[in-house]
């Protein structure tokens, strides 16, 4: 029996412990199955403890041994510095040695390709205090699509969980529908704009938050906010939107306190500050997506703390 089927006979029998210790055994011998099973249990700390960094250390075994998608994963590992440092190059050098025979690896390095980095992009202040500044031409048309042909199959409705009934109902702030590209879903396309932020912000790629993308469709909208959190001393420093497409009618982001509304091109990013100087969050920084009133609002938002942020490190969200 192939060794898949063995552990998935083991787990069906209840036997965990015994499929655990099959596939280490396997790993350890050179089967590339094994390994990439074995990463991914460590990452969700499944039958064996949590452990990121040893979850690398298994792709890379896998990947060594010419499993594509181990190379897939590490591509993003690397690229998001998750398990490992940093390493945007070897992730494109992964990428690159996929592309012959893995379609999606094909897709996105047309696309890194397509694009020349940015260099001369000029922005405009529309307010001091706080600071808002709009800036123009950050993406390229083929890199906004990029956004919405990724965030699309996994947009979700945003809910909350009502305290008095425990249920789910719809947020109350924000109706629109959402997805976040985290550290495993951040494709080396959404990595360079992700890093693009952080050079125009002048701001570390490290301390952002994951990308979230957000679609409005007609009446759905996002209420008056401000995007610093309550109690956290990392706090959301920055906020930088990248509009993703044009064409919808009504969707302005407003600032009632500083009678501000803007409508960005495709491609163009808002930027604003959210704390005052001494840190604490600013009123005059409350902002609200208006409603749409035809076609669909595409955005991506990248909310930037003052120091490392990583979902999977709690101590960075406090
Ligand atoms: O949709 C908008 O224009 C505002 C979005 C927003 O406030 C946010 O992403 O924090
Ligand atoms: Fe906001």
């Amino acid at each position: 029996m192939a060794i898949e089927q063995q552990v998935r006979a083991l787990i069906g029998a209840g036997r965990q412990a015994d499929a655990v210790a099959l596939v280490e055994r396997e790993a350890a011998g050179g089967d590339t199955w094994s390994q990439f099973c074995l990463a991914q249990w460590k990452l969700q700390g499944q039958g064996v403890p949590l452990d990121v960094a040893g979850a690398v250390a298994w792709l890379e075994r896998a990947s060594a041994a010419g499993m594509a998608q181990a190379s897939m994963a590490l591509t993003t590992f690397y690229a998001t510095g998750t398990g490992c440092s940093e390493n945007p190059e070897r992730a494109r050098e992964l990428l690159q040695s996929l592309r012959s025979n893995v379609g999606f690896a094909e897709a996105q390095m047309r696309v890194l390709e397509q694009v020349v980095e940015p260099q001369d992009i000029r922005f405009e202040t529309l307010s001091e205090t706080p600071l808002v500044r709009i800036y123009r031409g950050v993406l390229a048309p083929v890199e906004s699509r990029s956004i919405r042909e990724l965030a699309e199959p996994l947009l979700e409705p945003s809910f909350v969980i009502d305290p008095a009934s425990g249920r789910r109902i719809p947020h109350p702030v924000r109706t629109s529908t959402g997805m976040s590209f985290g550290p495993l879903g951040e494709n080396l396309v959404i990595n360079r704009i992700n890093r693009r932020i952080a050079r125009l912000t002048g701001t570390e790629y490290a301390w952002a938050e994951p990308l979230h993308v957000l679609r409005y469709t007609p009446g759905q909208q996002y209420r008056a906010h401000v995007d610093a959190l309550p109690g956290v001393s990392n706090q959301r420093k920055l906020t930088a939107i990248l509009f993703c497409n044009q064409g919808f009618e009504g969707g302005e982001t407003a600032f009632p306190q500083i009678g501000l509304e803007v409508r960005g091109n495709e491609g163009d990013m808002l930027l604003f500050a959210n704390t005052l100087p001494d840190g604490r969050s600013d009123p005059a920084s409350e902002h609200a997506g208006l409603p749409v009133t035809a076609g669909e609002k595409w955005i991506a938002t990248r909310w930037i703390r003052q120091r490392r942020y990583h979902p999977w490190e709690p101590e960075t969200a406090r």
